[in-house]
């Protein structure tokens, strides 16, 4: 039996008495509303075992409500950790929706299957930022057993050099500041394991070009001053108009909302890129590392830029399909 179905069972059955007579009629006895409850059914999606049935569920809750429920039989599962659904091929359901708004019956079976251990998004950047910011200063400070001591006494550091770590630094305090004090992040939690992954990428690659740029024998770009000059204004440049689209995108949202809209650009020339580019943060990131590439011609920063373009083309393209 479906909602519409329900609703015309439970409608006011003295509709039809009103218009037959003019007489004033006495006033009928107040109903108490009915509420039609819900059956929850929760099956796991890989045994299709039955795990839960709940039985007087409010039409109104929503599936985060299912999930508390279920986290009180399954203590393991919290609801973080927890994806339903409605057809066990289909997508997860949002915890926003609401029992009632979904196609289902009054018995609703979803299915359960656990998302693994997780954490929350803050932690994942701030852990993915912080690490690159200490590992590149490391290297610039020659902390010892990094490089061979028989380099103790080789010339000072050339002016490129603590431009680029200014540059490094500068960056991943930024992306550290707009974790806190600027994204407006709605995802809830993210799987624990693409701590690793990004982790692993971002101190890994911060070693290996802080290692090249900070090396005693590190040579200097081939076209000098000129190149350097070239790479740290894109670079510059860049980090401006990253910073003006996250501020574009926070201010799309309400606080604590977690719909998303359509960007477009605002007063702020920085933001005319939405004309051309679904997420110009991502076009402003690339020129960055491009600029930095340029400033410092080492071969680990054109690897790490190249793999970011990649993977920022997937999620772009990502984003582009869902709106
Ligand atoms: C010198 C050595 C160098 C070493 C180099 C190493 C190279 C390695 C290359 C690696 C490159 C890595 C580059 C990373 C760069 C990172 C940059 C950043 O800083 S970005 C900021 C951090 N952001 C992220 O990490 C994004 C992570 N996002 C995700 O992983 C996904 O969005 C999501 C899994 C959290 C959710 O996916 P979404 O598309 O929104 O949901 P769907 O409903 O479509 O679900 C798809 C699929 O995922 C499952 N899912 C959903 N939510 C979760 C969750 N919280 N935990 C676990 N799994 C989840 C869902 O069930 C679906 O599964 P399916 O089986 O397909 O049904
Ligand atoms: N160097 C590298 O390899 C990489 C660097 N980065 C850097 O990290 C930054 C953040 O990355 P990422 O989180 O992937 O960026 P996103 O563009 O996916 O998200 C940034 C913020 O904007 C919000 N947002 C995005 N689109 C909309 C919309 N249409 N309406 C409302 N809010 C929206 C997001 O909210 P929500 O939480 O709802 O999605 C999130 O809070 C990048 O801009 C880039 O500077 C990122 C990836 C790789």
């Amino acid at each position: 039996m479906d909602v519409l179905a329900l609703e015309a069972k439970t409608g006011n059955a003295g509709d039809s008495d009103k218009k037959s007579s003019s007489r004033p009629k006495p006033k009928p006895p107040k109903k108490a509303k009915r509420i039609v409850y819900f059956e929850v059914e929760i099956v796991d999606l890989k045994t299709k075992e039955k795990l839960l049935l709940l039985d007087k569920v409010e039409p109104t809750a929503t599936v985060l409500d299912i999930k508390a429920l279920f986290h009180k039989s399954y203590p393991k599962w919290y609801p973080a950790r927890q994806s339903l659904r409605l057809d066990a091929k289909g997508k997860c359901l949002r915890d926003e929706e609401i029992l009632q708004t979904l196609p289902v019956g009054t018995t609703a079976s979803f299915y359960f299957s656990d998302l693994g251990p997780q954490l929350t998004w803050g932690t994942v950047f701030l852990t993915e930022c912080v690490g690159p910011l200490i590992i590149y200063l490391m290297f610039y400070f020659h902390l010892p057993f990094i490089y061979s001591p028989k380099y103790d006494f080789t010339s000072s550091k050339h002016w490129v050099v603590h431009l680029a770590c200014m540059c490094h630094s500068f960056h991943y305090i930024k992306r550290i500041l707009e974790t806190m004090f600027v994204h407006r992040i709605s995802h809830g939690t993210m799987p624990l394991r693409n701590i690793f992954k990004n982790c692993g990428y971002y101190w890994c690659t911060a070693a290996w070009m802080a290692y090249y740029i900070n090396h005693p024998l590190y040579t200097t770009p081939y076209y000098g001053q000129q190149q350097v000059n070239t790479g740290l204004y894109i670079f510059l440049f860049c980090q401006v108009g990253n910073f003006s689209i996250h501020v574009a995108l926070r201010n799309l949202k309400q606080p604590g909302s977690k719909t998303k809209k359509i960007p477009y650009p605002t007063k702020n020339p920085f933001t005319w890129m939405f004309w051309l580019v679904s997420c110009p943060n991502y076009t402003y990131e690339m020129g960055s590392w491009i600029g930095f590439t340029l400033m410092t011609q080492c071969v680990p920063v054109a690897f790490f830029t190249i793999v970011g373009f990649i993977q920022m083309t997937v999620w772009a393209k990502g984003n582009t399909t869902a709106t």
